[in-house]
């Protein structure tokens, strides 16, 4: 039983979710727009939420794996540990003159509780409160209640940081500086983690590395695996076409996808990933947020005659064309609630189009989104529904929580 995500839609097997804890407890109403919240949350009330949410997955027969026990799990490997710490403790962020004292500093926790500083994040108050304080500039100039390691609050969003592409993993390299760190964790758990280094975890291949700040940045809910060999991209305010290109390189060298179409999305925050406008609800039909209009599209194909890459634009108006091409079909399903275009605004905003499905045509949906639930029911969906008051506020839906690693194709 092996890694491999082979459609949107087909039963889901296994996710990787991620409880929140300590680092929402970090957000305040003036750090949250770093921070990429929209608002501060109710902790406990959004671990309960969460926590219904997992339970509902794991009653569909959804196995769950939690990704704040991959971490501490795979902190326990030392290379990993080494991975992480050499990574978060660079020159270039801490200086020379503390850089190696924070690194021992940190290196002397116990597992669980440096996966809880690494994702939670510590105050120099609270380093002060175990350690002398390193004779360093850098250390000095900082508040006392100034972040030492930031907190990721993000990572409750475990759909972007890696994302599953048939028979192999991207670790992303990240847009924002608020979610950079968070790769470098993904990248201990897939290489070092015994779960994906053990027998049973078979072969997988890695499509990204996820390292650096360059620009050729990809964001897993800009990915959707829409099956029989094809994927689609949206080009957001946070995936680059570079980043698509070495994508599909990497993919089609592998032979392990046939095409890639890339949807040339506006770059807004309200729009910030595909799967906030777009999802699938079953192997040829699609939740689609009213406002979203038809895109210009980009078919990728491996290229003949010595080109690496055959490209072919569409005009707006037929994107929906170019997606069931790609997909092999004559033509998909669209659907949209009709709706005024105040509540459609609204609805897009509490994650309406961000469902997830568990089988072809059961999907998972927040609450509150009344009319579209409603809608896709109306059309022969099941929509089974999540309380979200509070998670809804870091703009996440069930998609954007949860990272499929085994995925049945749409048969
Ligand atoms: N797949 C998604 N739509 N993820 C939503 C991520 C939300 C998160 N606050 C961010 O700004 O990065």
């Amino acid at each position: 039983m092996s890694f491999h995500v082979d459609s949107e839609t087909g039963r889901l097997r296994r996710v990787i979710l991620h409880r929140p804890g300590l680092e929402l407890k970090r957000l305040t109403p003036s750090n949250k727009a770093d921070l990429l919240f929209d608002d501060v949350l109710w902790v406990r009330r959004a671990q309960e939420e969460h926590d219904r949410f997992a339970a509902l997955l794991r009653g569909r027969g959804v196995e769950v794996h939690l990704f704040g026990d991959l971490l501490t799990e795979s902190l326990d490997v030392p290379a990993a540990r080494t991975l992480v710490l050499d990574r978060v403790f660079d020159e270039r962020e801490y200086g020379p003159l503390a850089t190696d004292t924070l690194r021992a500093a940190f290196d002397a926790l116990p597992t669980g509780e440096l996966a809880e500083a690494l994702v939670g994040g510590v105050t120099k108050r609270e380093y002060l409160e175990r350690h002398p304080a390193p004779a360093s500039v850098r250390f000095h100039v900082m508040g006392l209640d100034d972040f030492l390691l930031n907190p990721l609050p993000n990572h409750i969003f475990t759909r972007d940081t890696s994302a599953w592409v048939y028979d192999g993993v991207a670790i992303n390299a990240m847009r924002w500086p608020a979610r950079q760190r968070e790769s470098v964790h993904f990248e201990a758990i897939y290489r070092h983690h015994p779960l994906f280094t053990g027998a049973a975890a078979g072969e997988f291949r890695t499509w990204a590395e996820g390292q650096g700040a360059h620009p050729s940045t990809i964001e897993g809910g800009d990915v959707l695996v829409i099956g029989n060999g094809a994927v689609l991209v949206g080009l957001s305010e946070r995936t680059t076409p570079q980043a698509v290109e070495l994508l599909a390189k990497r993919l089609f060298e592998a032979g392990s996808a046939r095409t890639i179409v890339a949807l040339d999305m506006p770059k807004r925050r309200a729009f910030m990933h595909l799967d906030t406008v777009l999802t699938m609800v079953d192997g040829e039909t699609f939740t689609q947020y009213a406002g979203l209009g038809m895109l210009p599209s980009y078919t990728i194909e491996p290229g003949g005659d010595g080109q690496e890459l055959k490209v072919t634009d569409h005009p707006p108006e037929h994107m929906h064309r170019a997606i069931a091409a790609a997909l092999g079909i004559g033509a998909i399903r669209v659907l949209t609630p009709v709706q005024d275009v105040h509540s459609a605004e609204r609805e897009q905003w509490d994650d309406g189009c961000n469902v997830l499905a568990v089988e072809p045509g059961v999907v998972v949906a927040y609450e509150r989104t009344v009319t579209a639930n409603a809608h896709l029911r109306a059309q022969g969906f099941e929509v089974l529904e999540v309380a979200g008051s509070e998670l809804g506020r870091g703009r996440g839906g069930p998609r954007c929580m949860s990272c499929p690693v085994e995925r049945d194709p749409v048969s």
